[in-house]
């Protein structure tokens, strides 16, 4: 039986209509905008409702310190790297990395990718020039070309629409894998040790060791491999644009209410979180598991006005805040967040994402990252929330499975000089598959000492 949806639910749905919202394209063409949402609106979604409250129900005992979520992958994806290969590579980068966390938290890790639709971005310019011509910034691919054409750079509303099948191949593909076999422990665990044998490595000899134990202690003890070889593995993005995001939010035919069927997870972008604003009213609106990114300058007041609008409630689970405060500033700015947070009674899951508080250009103009400030930042989360006695639920990272050369240091010790070598993204600096892995083994002690 479908239970037909409240009507004034659907009128609550179009109410961002009415509200300002920032960072949307320019899209030349009204119409054609109009045509490819009534055509997304007819496609299938792309994730079940129920697989939707599974993750918040998992996210809530992350909350409780019962879990711990790791989300990553690109900060843009692109069409053209929606192969198999690309897809595969970043997948078994996550699965390699949750392993090792698995092993260092002592808990179960959720793993969720910053894929199968994050197409598109907020820019800090709406312009940009180069020698002497300026055309609309890059905005992501779901929006418009990035190739520094006239033609590339106008917003084309036919992109929403390769947009959602990219997505679909891709979660297809991250379903095949992770069900199929891809993600069997013993399998992972190979890789591990491969990663493990090059020399620039041995600081986690001590802790590979141990998982290698812990390995064959499974073994003998008869444990069933082969009932761990399928995981579940969610994804999620950015909801960045309206058009899109409301023409996937759908009425669940079990029990009436609306959820965003374009990902089981979405979040909004620091740049995108006002309280009156268009993004926070209908993502307020979608029963999803969702999450709002916390700069350096959001206040006490944003955050629990935040709580209060998205999960009024007060669900468990339900509203993840993902700090990206800068290396240098998380010790001072989120311990008064979370404490007051948390005194007020919030639920919340407190994640961090040491990346997007690090960014800044190198001497030829690459935008980067040093690995040890990234690192440094989750440092800084893990002791602040140790200090406080509460729980530093998950970690939000840009990587990719390839071997890119965007984020200076890590063993590699990728230097100014090597960035031009395969510097890739379109948009923001990512951890390379070896640096994702030292990422994960240093995370992993952070863990064990928590
Ligand atoms: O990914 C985050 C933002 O979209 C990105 O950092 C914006 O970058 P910009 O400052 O180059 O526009
Ligand atoms: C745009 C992003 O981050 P933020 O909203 O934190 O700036 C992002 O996650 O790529
Ligand atoms: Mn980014």
């Amino acid at each position: 039986m479908s239970i037909s949806p409240d009507p004034e639910v659907l009128t609550g749905l179009e109410n961002w209509r009415q509200l300002p919202a920032v960072h949307q394209p320019e899209w030349p063409d009204r119409e054609s905008l109009d045509a490819v949402t009534r055509e997304l609106k007819e496609w299938p979604p792309l994730v079940f409702a129920g697989e939707a409250d599974g993750l918040r129900d998992k996210l809530a005992a992350a909350s409780r310190g019962e879990a711990f979520l790791l989300q990553g992958g690109d900060c843009a994806e692109t069409f053209a790297e929606s192969g198999a290969d690309a897809i595969r590579n970043r997948i078994r980068t996550i699965l390699q990395m949750a392993a090792v966390l698995t092993y260092g938290a002592s808990l179960p890790v959720i793993k969720m990718g910053r894929m199968a639709g994050q197409y598109a971005k907020p820019r800090s310019n709406n312009l940009e020039t180069r020698d002497g011509v300026t055309l609309p910034a890059y905005r992501g691919d779901a929006v418009n070309g990035h190739p520094f054409t006239e033609a590339d750079r106008v917003p084309d509303p036919r992109r929403l629409m390769t947009a959602y099948h990219h997505s679909a191949t891709t979660i297809n593909l991250i379903r095949a894998f992770t069900r199929g076999g891809y993600a069997d422990l013993r399998l992972v665990h190979e890789w591990n040790r491969g990663f493990m044998s090059n020399p620039a490595y041995k600081r986690y000899e001590v802790l590979a060791g141990e998982i290698d134990r812990a390995m064959r202690f499974m073994a003998a003890a008869g444990v069933d491999f082969d009932a761990l070889k399928s995981v579940d593995f969610y994804s999620s993005h950015e909801a960045l644009l309206l058009d899109y995001e409301a023409a996937m939010t759908r009425i669940d035919s079990r029990t009436g209410d609306p959820y965003n069927t374009s990902a089981h997870f979405v979040w909004i972008g620091e740049r995108t979180r006002q309280l009156d604003g268009a993004h926070v009213d209908l993502l307020s609106r979608v029963r999803n598991p969702i999450g709002v990114k916390l700069g350096p300058t959001a206040t006490v007041d944003d955050a629990r006005r935040l709580a209060e609008q998205l999960n009024p409630a007060g669900e468990p689970g339900r509203l993840t805040f993902i700090t990206r405060m800068g290396a240098g500033r998380i010790r001072d700015l989120l311990p008064d967040l979370v404490q007051k947070v948390t005194a007020e009674g919030f639920p919340v899951l407190w994640v961090c994402d040491p990346m997007h508080g690090n960014t800044f250009s190198s001497q030829a103009g690459y935008k980067t990252r040093q690995f040890t400030t990234v690192l440094d930042e989750v440092r800084g989360f893990f002791e602040v929330h140790q200090a406080l006695g509460t729980v530093p639920g998950g970690l939000h990272v840009e990587l990719t499975g390839d071997d890119v050369t965007e984020v200076l240091g890590g063993s590699e010790e990728i230097d100014e000089s090597a960035l031009a070598r395969r510097y890739e993204t379109l948009v923001d600096p990512r951890l390379n598959h070896q640096q994702s892995l030292e990422m994960a083994f240093a995370v992993a002690e952070m863990l064990r000492e928590n």
